[in-house]
């Protein structure tokens, strides 16, 4: 039989419900920034952020710094890079933002401009909503989305970034990455929709938040954002799906399943439909790479 006529492997029901049953969480969203010790000074002493740890890698020409508000076993956090020699990245229209939830926004925002915090959106209730936010830009310009919670165990709890057709893009996280839908809100007068998309409760956890402009179906990425990285228990099992699911849902598979070289911890990623890039991320590499 000639190779194009060979029947497709089907793969198992099991198989593909995998990445729903798979334990799963947000690790850490990657980020290009033009000089770390000022993102590093900003975000602790303006967001309140630890510095939880740094590597530099000179064969590669650049370091790493992870913040956050709290351990990297159990919460999300930011993974900074800085390559030697660059101190300008272009953020695009397609990311929106970074959020952090506090009790109190207006006195979060008020600490974050005396440390030098652009706020380009001063505290108060959404448009078309009722929840307090504030909009803050850090050195480099990434916005961070101020939010008001009573308590929150995850502070940085969403990352934000716009696509050019939701349905899409929700079947893709579903599909792909095991995501629930959590909540969609349609703000007609705003003209725009979210899903907020993710593995537990969103008040509880961080989690993707889908803007869908109306009319609006295509950004630019810039240079600047990286990606997302999401734990797994089993990256080989968690790539055949991928590899089964990612090209009819519209995305791209840009590593297969397996270590990275130098690092040894085993990754897959991909891209979603509009380009926005996700590793899957083996836990027990992930944890090893801790100690
Ligand atoms: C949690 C949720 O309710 C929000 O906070 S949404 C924040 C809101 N988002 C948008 O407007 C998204 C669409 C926008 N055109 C975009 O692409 O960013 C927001 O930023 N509101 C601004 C405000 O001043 O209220």
């Amino acid at each position: 039989m000639a190779e194009s006529e060979a029947t497709p492997v089907v793969p198992s029901s099991e198989l593909l419900e995998w990445p729903k049953k798979d334990k799963r969480r947000f690790l850490h969203a990657v980020y290009r920034v033009g000089d770390l010790d000022r993102t590093i000074k900003f975000y602790t002493e303006g967001f309140g952020m630890k510095l939880l740890r740094k590597r530099d890698i000179p064969e590669e020409k650049y370091s790493n710094a992870f913040l956050g508000f709290g351990p990297e076993e159990s919460q999300f956090v930011v993974e900074l890079t800085y390559n030697y020699g660059v101190d300008k990245y272009d953020i695009g229209t397609g990311f929106g933002h970074f959020a952090i939830a506090t009790p109190d926004v207006y006195k979060f925002v008020e600490n974050a401009r005396a440390k030098g915090g652009n706020v380009s959106r001063e505290p108060g209730p959404v448009k078309g909503g009722s929840s307090i936010i504030a909009f803050v830009k850090d050195p480099d310009g990434y916005a961070f989305e101020i939010i008001q919670r009573a308590s929150t165990p995850e502070p940085l709890c969403q990352v934000m970034l716009r696509v050019g057709d939701l349905d899409r893009s929700i079947n893709f996280y579903e599909k792909a990455l095991g995501m629930k839908m959590l909540r969609k809100i349609d703000r007609p007068e705003q003209k725009y929709t979210l899903a907020m998309m993710g593995y537990a409760d969103e008040y509880e956890t961080t989690v993707l938040e889908l803007t869908y402009n109306y009319g609006v179906t295509e950004y630019t990425k810039g240079n600047a954002y990286a990606q997302v990285a999401i734990s797994t228990e089993d990256v080989y099992k968690s790539g055949e799906v991928v590899n089964h699911v990612t090209q009819e849902l519209g995305g791209k598979i840009t590593r297969q399943a397996g270590p990275v070289p130098g690092i040894g911890t085993k990754i897959v990623a991909l891209l979603d439909p509009d380009g926005w890039k996700t590793v899957l991320v083996d836990n027990e590499d992930f944890l090893k790479e801790l100690k």
